[in-house]
């Protein structure tokens, strides 16, 4: 198991899944294992939809960070996702120690598929397939609106 970079793209990186400043974030962080990006998480009270239980969009918000983590730790790149297709299970309960796994299911240079699980005890919560567009700086600045910073431009695909 590798720890990832927890702040690979720098300082005032603003995620809600994994700016380690984010005030009301997950804070998420990262290790390799083998072929999958790994996370644990505990969900607080602030996420709560019905009463002990999170709430559906903040899940899948958790299963899209991991497989946004899974595209920049095992390929080195930044995804924008452009399509969710998962399924909850069970409901995830909070204050329970939440596993996330993502690994590549099928990439080219322009995009990836990644298979992502949440389990709870060892039991599957969400279990989905979310895909990201891989784009060169030019179109990640038109879509950002803006230049990119220093320390994201690696993760861009090269222009073709
Ligand atoms: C840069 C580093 C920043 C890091 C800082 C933050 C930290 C971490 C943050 C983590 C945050 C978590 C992450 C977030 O929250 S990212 C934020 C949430 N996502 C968005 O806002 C994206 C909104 N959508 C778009 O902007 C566009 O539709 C995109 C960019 C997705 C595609 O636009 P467009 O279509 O014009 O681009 P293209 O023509 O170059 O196509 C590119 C390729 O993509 C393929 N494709 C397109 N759509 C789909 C689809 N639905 N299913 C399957 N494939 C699809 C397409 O066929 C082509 O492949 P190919 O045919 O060439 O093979």
């Amino acid at each position: 198991m590798t720890d990832l970079d927890p702040n690979p793209f720098g300082p005032d990186q603003p995620c809600f899944g994994c700016s380690p400043d984010h005030p009301i974030g997950f804070h998420l962080r990262f290790a390799r294992e083998g072929d999958e990006v790994v996370t644990r998480f505990t969900p607080g009270p602030q996420y709560q939809g019905p009463p002990g239980i999170m709430h559906g969009g903040l899940v899948t918000t958790l299963a899209d960070e991991v497989a946004a983590w899974a595209v920049i730790g095992l390929l080195d790149r930044f995804g924008f996702t452009a399509s969710i297709q998962v399924r909850l299970h069970r409901p995830m309960r909070i204050g329970v120690e939440v596993e996330g796994r993502g690994s590549i299911l099928r990439h080219s240079s322009r995009t990836a598929t990644i298979a992502v699980r949440l389990s709870q005890g060892g039991v599957d919560a969400l279990t989905g397939e979310l895909t990201f567009a891989i784009l060169d700086q030019a179109a990640a600045e038109r879509l950002l609106g803006g230049p990119l910073p220093e320390a994201w431009r690696r993760f861009s695909r090269a222009s073709t």
